[in-house]
């Protein structure tokens, strides 16, 4: 092999984790450099490929502007909408998309009470391939102007040829299975089309997993297929992970829903369980330390948007009252590293990581918040899950890049070592809430101004 010499290194390309933030605003460029953040008119340009049709998966859509932010040459190909809009507001969708006769409206059926299509995926046919894009911001001008969001661009998923097709076979890639599953629970209808587009590009190279949720009630086999327990079941198959079971899990989100009145119900029994399995058979006996992320009041009234971001993070008072517990495990949100303390958040971002914060076992972005209507909720004695929305969202694990490392390096740990590094969308140490700090909560009044000079009466 080559010499291991010092300019070697130097010059070796660090090597860091694919996830990205959007553009930012009024902050400065340097933290809107393109290898950390990127706009959505940057996603959906020709530089990524000669586009022929597309499908976007959301929960807000404002189509007009959608539409604008394709190229010019690229605004009348085939637009498939996924939503989960119903009577008055699906009436609103199609009303909106009537200029536009390349637009298709797909709604999602969502068969239990309160269930939500939060899914934020685009799927992005070429003439040179297939792109999949995940991210956390809705397709509003709001979503990507001046907040915190995640994003995952995959690679260029080339078509097999013909004969190489018979080759893949059924090996194929397991995130193509997990996104072909994924788009199968949406039945039949205008998505035969794209589940025949994924069934044909060669995805092997996708270097993420594939984690989602679908509503229903989940038995057998498909207990472990969504949620908190696909969570699980590839934590526990691949966390090839040595002792971590005093390493701190974090959980980072916009919103939180009913959770218990105590935190043995659902928070620290069933859902921490998930995100702090390994593959070690040694049991847990004890919790690791949860640290959980939500912007607190100030946070809110000191950001870009001043209060309005608070729109965005609908925690309400009447959820809050249940569960003072949550208190013991909130810290802000500070994001000097990213230049995002002031980009309210509305990613959502999971992660454990080592007492020391140099490395992290693995890292989650997804559209899913702190709700068992997200991440699914067992019930009749653990033997189904039940999950009320639609999620999706990527796990990255450091088996999946070329790294020879167990574990991901935080841009903390200056080490030369060759490692996979990854950026955290938010500052390490996490600051845990002062007495005096209090949860944003949407339906609250507060009356010092905010950046705006604006107070919030709901
Ligand atoms: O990004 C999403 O998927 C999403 C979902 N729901 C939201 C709500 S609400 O439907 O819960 O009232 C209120 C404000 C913002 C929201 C949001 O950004």
């Amino acid at each position: 092999e080559g010499s291991s010499s010092l300019e070697d290194k130097s010059e070796r390309m660090r090597n860091y984790v694919p996830f990205l933030l959007t553009k930012v605003r009024n902050i400065s460029g340097r933290f809107n450099d393109s290898k950390i953040a990127v706009g959505l008119r940057d996603i959906l340009s020709s530089k990524m490929g000669d586009l022929q049709a597309s499908a976007q998966f959301n929960y807000m859509f404002d189509i007009p502007w959608l539409i604008e932010h394709y190229p010019a040459d690229k605004r009348s190909k085939p637009l498939l909408i996924v939503h989960g809009d119903q009577r008055e507001k699906k009436h609103q969708l199609q009303e909106e998309a009537e200029p536009f006769p390349n637009v298709r409206l797909f709604q999602a059926k969502l068969p239990i009470a309160y269930g939500t299509h939060h899914s934020k995926m685009m799927l992005l046919l070429y003439a040179e391939g297939l792109r999949v894009v995940i991210t956390t911001a809705n397709l509003i001008h709001a979503d990507w102007d001046k907040k915190t969001q995640g994003v995952w661009i995959s690679p260029l998923f080339p078509k097999y040829s013909q004969e190489n097709q018979d080759e893949a076979g059924p090996e194929g890639s397991q995130f193509q299975k997990d996104l072909m599953d994924y788009l199968h629970q949406y039945g039949p209808g205008p998505l035969n089309e794209w589940r025949q587009h994924v069934a044909e590009h060669d995805m092997s190279n996708a270097k993420v997993r594939l984690l989602a949720s679908v509503p229903g009630r989940h038995i057998g086999i498909n207990k472990d297929k969504w949620g908190h327990m696909k969570l699980r079941k590839l934590l526990q198959q691949y966390g090839e992970f040595d002792d971590i079971d005093s390493w701190p899990v974090i959980g980072q989100f916009s919103s939180i829903g009913s959770l218990g009145p105590d935190k043995s119900k659902w928070l620290c029994s069933e859902w921490l369980r998930s995100l702090a399995s390994t593959n070690s058979l040694t049991s847990l006996d004890h919790d690791p330390s949860l640290h959980l992320m939500f912007p607190t009041v100030e946070n809110v009234r000191t950001s870009l948007e001043g209060y309005v971001a608070g729109g965005s993070l609908p925690y309400s008072w009447k959820t809050a009252a249940k569960q003072p517990y949550l208190k013991d495990f909130f810290c802000r949100w500070k994001s000097e590293c990213l230049g995002r303390s002031r980009a309210s958040p509305h990613l959502k971002s999971y992660t454990r990581i080592s007492p020391d914060l140099t490395k992290a076992a693995w890292f989650i972005m997804t559209s899913a918040n702190l709700s068992k209507a997200a991440w699914g909720a067992l019930e009749k004695n653990g033997s189904q899950l039940m999950i009320r929305s639609y999620e999706i969202g990527v796990l990255f694990l450091p088996q999946d890049f070329d790294t020879s490392e167990k574990f991901f390096n935080l841009p903390e740990n200056q080490a030369e070592s060759n490692g996979v590094i990854l950026r955290l969308p938010f500052d390490l140490p996490v600051v845990p809430y002062t007495n005096e700090d209090r949860p944003w909560l949407w339906d609250r009044q507060y009356s010092q101004p905010d950046v705006h000079g604006h107070r919030w009466n709901p």
